[in-house]
């Protein structure tokens, strides 16, 4: 670790992200494991959090006491639950640091308070903060744009594990907005994320979702651009934790220096 390491809190610690979160910063010359939270009460509070992700201890209890670690830290990695994320960008804009927001499920209530966050925080907030999910992002919105409404449909398909609790996953709504992006229409007035019994025909110019939900899934995206005898398919396949886990310490270090705002990851990569 070098000196000028950045401190970085992970809340959530003892999740699936949170433990990968610990293995990735470990790894990386440029971060330090900082501190580690969980809720109040959780069974893992005063554990290692090394030992917990599997690394053995590096000196990192995790504790129940958020706004005591992001006052002496410079930033907090984030994939918890929307309520959490929202105290946490309070607690970040407190303390005036980089908050990095994966958790996703928010509502567009949820996001106007990360917004308000953001004008003391740096908040970088993304569905998904893998390269690879954000430049087919970028390929879906081309793609839309080129292909217009008229004689082709947009549907997106995604499959994650049995425990995911929220539904179109984040990443699935990253690709509907950049689809919607390029066709310059509101995702909100022009999506379908259920049908089910009569629908009657696919309204034209809509943007459709289908979720699937088994097994131990780690992310599986398409976009599916489908035409009169053919049909176009952009594919995201994660099979690896880690690539979330890096995208989001490669978004703290970049908003270490910048001013306060709510950021995309898009920006993070230089593809906005
Ligand atoms: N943007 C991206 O690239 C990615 C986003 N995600 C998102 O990240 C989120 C977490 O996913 P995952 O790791 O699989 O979920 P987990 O349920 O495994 O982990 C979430 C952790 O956060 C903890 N937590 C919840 N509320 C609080 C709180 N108030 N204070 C402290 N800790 C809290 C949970 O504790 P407890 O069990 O006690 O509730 C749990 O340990 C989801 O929204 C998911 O969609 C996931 C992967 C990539
Ligand atoms: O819950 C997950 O696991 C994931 N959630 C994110 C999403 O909702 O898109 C990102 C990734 O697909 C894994």
């Amino acid at each position: 670790m070098s000196g000028n390491a950045m401190k970085l809190v992970v809340v959530g610690a003892a999740g699936r992200m949170g433990q990968t979160l610990i293995r990735t910063i470990h790894a990386i010359e440029g971060a330090e494991v900082f501190a580690a939270i969980e809720r109040e009460g959780s069974p893992f509070v005063g554990r290692d959090a090394g030992e917990l992700a599997g690394l053995g201890p590096i000196g990192v209890k995790i504790t129940d006491k958020p706004l005591e670690a992001f006052v002496a830290a410079e930033g907090v990695l984030d994939f918890t639950a929307p309520a959490a994320s929202i105290e946490f960008s309070g607690l970040a804009a407190q303390a005036r640091i980089v908050h990095v927001i994966g958790t996703t499920g928010c509502s567009a209530a949820d996001d106007e308070k990360i917004k308000a966050a953001a004008r003391h925080a740096r908040i970088v907030k993304s569905g998904n903060m893998s390269l690879g999910v954000n430049l087919l992002g970028v390929l879906t919105e081309t793609a839309a744009r080129a292909l217009g409404p008229d004689n082709w449909d947009i549907e997106v398909l995604e499959m994650h594990h049995k425990h995911k609790v929220d539904a179109p996953s984040g990443t699935a709504l990253l690709l509907g907005n950049a689809a919607a992006k390029g066709r310059g229409i509101s995702l909100a007035e022009n999506s379908v994320r259920v049908r089910d019994g009569h629908t009657g025909p696919r309204p034209a110019g809509t943007i459709g979702f289908a979720t699937l939900r088994g097994g131990s899934v780690i992310g599986d995206h398409s976009v599916m651009l489908a035409g009169e005898g053919e049909m176009v398919t952009l594919s995201h396949s994660a099979t690896d934790r880690s690539i979330f886990a890096r995208g989001a310490v490669q978004a703290a270090l970049w908003a270490r220096d910048k001013k306060p705002g709510l950021y995309s990851m898009l920006d993070v990569l230089g593809l906005n």
